[in-house]
């Protein structure tokens, strides 16, 4: 918990690691969204060593994973927030939710951009 002022500790920045991977094991572990992810994830990491990636190459299939992955940890964080606000229906939490929504559908519109520039010349031609 933030207070004014607190002095540096160690043992509190471990704890915030701790938390941060206890976000993580819950969004891979419990999420379905996650676990999709993970696995798509996985496939795409598995193609680029099969395929021989160049370094930059690999910069752009490992951000545009990060990206995605990051924006569904993000969407999802706010989808678990928003149903604590509100469980009944509001128009607010609507766009909200689908403000959320709209950021990973960016991601994943880059993702299938890159991963198709990248992948397609290399399996095909
Ligand atoms: N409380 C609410 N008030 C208004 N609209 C809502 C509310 N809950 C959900 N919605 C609408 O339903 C959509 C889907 O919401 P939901 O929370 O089910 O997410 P989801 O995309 O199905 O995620 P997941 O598959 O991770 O559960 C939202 O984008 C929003 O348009």
């Amino acid at each position: 918990m933030g207070e004014e002022n607190p002095r540096f500790s160690i043992v509190d920045r471990i704890k915030s690691f701790k938390h941060a991977f206890n976000g993580l094991k819950f969004f891979f572990l419990n999420d379905h969204n996650g676990r999709v992810h993970f696995f798509a994830a996985i496939l795409a990491i598995g193609l680029s060593f099969y395929l021989e990636l160049s370094g930059l190459e690999w910069i752009a299939i490992l951000s545009v994973i990060s990206a995605v992955i990051v924006a569904e940890i993000i969407n999802t964080s706010i989808e678990k927030l928003a149903d604590v606000v509100s469980v009944e229906y509001h128009p607010k939490i609507k766009i909200v939710k689908d403000l959320a929504a709209a950021a990973v559908l960016l991601c994943a519109f880059l993702a299938v951009a890159v991963g198709g520039i990248i992948f397609i010349p290399k399996l095909f031609f």
